[in-house]
């Protein structure tokens, strides 16, 4: 029996997790789980999973989970030590990280300090702090696997071994894209583009900030720079190539002409389940890949004109140093300030544009550097912001 502890549990990501976890009540067990403001999706976890621990954001949110829930023997908790401690508990044998954004940096390290089998859909925890992110990984000897459908399906297509996936004979890495909802659309088009449109993703049903990143690209920017340190690769080895149906959900080319992907329905069923039962299979109640009701799966090159983020996250990889959580902070601002209607969809790549070439870059030497450097970024992406900059 696994014990899980699950940091984002009332999210998307979260609930498959949970519904793996439904599946499989051999197999595992929900030790622990985290939301910021959800209380009562949460409690509708509790009733439903009983898990031994539960970490809401703040004592209010806390306080409330506790009332609604007084009768289960659950300790409940708040706040970012409580998020770390869940993390590493000693029942905990996985830890799916799920939290949206740089605020799951903290317990995703936390749970790999502790040696636990670490499940990361949180990419903005290793885009962020990238270099100390994959140190930390290897000095503690923990297995990561990837849950973002595409870098699943990259370690799924490389040279298997005991021990993981590894990178040999490797010429290039595939990472599709689906181009999000506006893939077709003119940049005069997008100027007016509502939160609702730019949420509706064409095959995915995910969280609003990934699915925004989606339309505006920034999501395979992320993407870029995940596969660039968990593959240990740099962007010129890493093709990004649109796939609008979502079918192939990445592929790795090899030195003798080989293309190795894996495909599936669109659903993070199978990835989270590959990820918690690695090196096992096991069922998801996924709907069976049928091409022929597919049909066609058509590719073309991503459109950076008029999806400058894909560039700029490059361009922030190949800065180095606190470049990609400068870059990651003015989007996470820009996406909240855009779902508030504080500024349209095309300004989100402008603020991180001109976040990037504002800021002050430095190397990142620990992980303070980092934590400075995203919130030095978050102040002047506010600022931007609120000045009216962007009119
Ligand atoms: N959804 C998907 O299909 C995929 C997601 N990912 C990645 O997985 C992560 C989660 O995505 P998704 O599930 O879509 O996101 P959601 O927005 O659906 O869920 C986010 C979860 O994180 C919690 N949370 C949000 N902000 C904070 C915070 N500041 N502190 C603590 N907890 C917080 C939320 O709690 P509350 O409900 O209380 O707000 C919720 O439980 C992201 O990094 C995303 O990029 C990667 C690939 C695919
Ligand atoms: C499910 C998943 O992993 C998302 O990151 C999804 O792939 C988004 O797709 P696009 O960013 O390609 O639109
Ligand atoms: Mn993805």
């Amino acid at each position: 029996m696994q014990g899980i502890c699950l940091l984002g549990a009332t999210g998307s990501i979260g609930q498959s997790t949970l519904d793996i976890i439904s599946l499989h009540p051999d197999k595992f067990r929900l030790i622990s789980a985290s939301a910021n403001h959800s209380v009562d999706k949460m409690a509708q976890i509790c009733r439903r999973f009983k898990p031994l621990r539960v970490v809401m954001g703040s004592e209010k949110t806390r306080d409330e989970l506790a009332r609604q829930c007084f009768d289960l023997d659950i300790s409940f908790e708040w706040g970012a030590q409580a998020l770390d401690s869940i993390a590493a508990d000693s029942a905990v044998d996985q830890v799916m990280a799920a939290i949206m954004g740089f605020a799951g940096l903290s317990p995703t390290l936390s749970g790999i300090r502790a040696g636990k089998r670490t499940l990361l859909a949180n990419k903005e925890s290793l885009v962020t702090a990238g270099k100390l992110f994959m140190d930390e990984v290897a000095r503690h000897d923990v297995m990561l696997l990837p849950i973002d459908s595409e870098h699943n399906a990259i370690y799924q297509s490389l040279p298997q071994t005991s021990v993981g996936a590894h990178k040999k004979d490797v010429s290039k890495i595939i990472l599709t894209a689906s181009g999000g909802p506006f893939r077709t659309w003119s940049l005069e088009e997008m100027v007016s583009v509502t939160p609702a449109q730019a949420c509706k993703h064409p095959n995915w049903s995910m969280g609003q900030k990934i699915s925004i990143d989606s339309a505006t690209l920034m999501n395979k920017g992320l993407e870029l720079i995940e596969a660039c340190w968990l593959f240990d690769v740099t962007p010129n080895e890493v093709d990004v190539v649109v796939h609008p149906e979502s079918i192939i959900h990445s592929m790795v080319s090899y030195r003798d002409g080989s293309v190795l992907s894996q495909m599936g329905n669109p659903d993070m069923k199978i990835p989270i389940a590959y990820g918690m039962s690695w090196p096992d299979r096991i069922e998801t109640s996924v709907a069976p890949l049928s091409l022929i009701d597919i049909g066609r799966l058509n590719f073309e090159s991503p459109d950076v004109v008029r999806f400058p983020n894909l560039t700029l996250a490059a361009d922030a990889w190949f800065m180095g140093g606190t470049a990609m959580a400068v870059l990651n902070a003015a989007n996470e601002v820009a996406v909240d300030a855009f779902l508030h209607h504080k500024i349209g969809f095309l300004d989100i790549a402008k603020l991180n544009e001109k976040v990037l070439s504002t800021a002050n870059i430095v190397a990142v030497n620990e992980l303070e550097d980092v934590l400075e450097a995203d919130k030095m970024a978050r102040r002047l992406a506010l600022n931007m912001v609120y000045s009216g900059w962007l009119l």
